[in-house]
């Protein structure tokens, strides 16, 4: 396992990462650009209550593409603790679909197989985070978290759900507000041992 690895050297360890800006974005343009966009849209940036709105925009943009706290991946020795099963749910995480550039949401599941330590819990939240905070698809995203948690524990015995709900799919297009989208991985054990498999996907599924 890697344990309490810098921030950035652990996080980008997890591979490239399609979407997302090398640099901090520039505020400033991105608030030009915003203003641009207003005046195309019909709008006028100066009316009193869109003064502000570019930098505001700009300012989530930033935030969004940096989530707070992307952290090392903190383990623990516990070395009375073997082949024990964890899974940590309800972690819910919001993503941009890189097709509509719309909001997507994400609840996450996921985990894996302890064998001597223990991953810090907060952690998997913390990862969830950093890959929702770029333009997304969901597969994408799903694969990402369970490839680096693999780097994490050093082995393949990792599994995540993510179950999705998209604005482009409710919102608009189709208009199907109930739809949602469920991606599984499966790696090592979760994908060669049923009885494993089976109790993942059911937890997974338990509120
Ligand atoms: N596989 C996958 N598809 C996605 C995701 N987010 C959005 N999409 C889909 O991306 C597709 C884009 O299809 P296009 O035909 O190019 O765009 P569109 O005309 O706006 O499609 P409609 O959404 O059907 O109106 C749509 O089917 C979306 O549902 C995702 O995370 N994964
Ligand atoms: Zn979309």
């Amino acid at each position: 396992m890697t344990t309490s690895a810098s921030p950035t050297a652990a996080l980008n360890a997890a591979g490239p990462a399609p979407g997302r800006p090398v640099a901090a974005i520039d505020t400033g343009r991105v608030a030009d650009l915003i203003a641009q966009l207003l005046v195309e849209l019909g709008e006028d940036p100066t009316r009193e209550g869109l003064i502000g709105t570019p930098d505001r925009v700009a300012a989530w943009w930033s935030a969004f593409l940096s989530p707070a706290g992307a952290a090392t991946a903190t383990c623990f020795t516990e070395t009375l603790v073997s082949d024990q099963l964890v899974i940590v749910g309800g972690m819910s995480v919001w993503s941009l679909c890189e097709h509509h550039m719309l909001p997507m949401n994400l609840q996450v599941t996921a985990a894996y197989v302890a064998d001597g330590e223990v991953v810090g819990l907060s952690k998997f939240g913390r990862i969830a985070q950093h890959f929702a905070g770029r333009l997304q698809v969901q597969e994408r995203f799903t694969r990402q978290v369970a490839d680096y948690l693999t780097g994490v524990i050093g082995r393949e015995d990792v599994a995540v759900a993510v179950q999705g709900v998209h604005l482009c799919m409710s919102m608009r297009g189709v208009r199907m507000e109930a739809a949602h989208t469920t991606t599984v991985h499966t790696g090592g054990r979760f994908g060669s041992d049923p009885v494993l498999s089976q109790q993942f996907l059911t937890l997974a599924a338990s509120p």
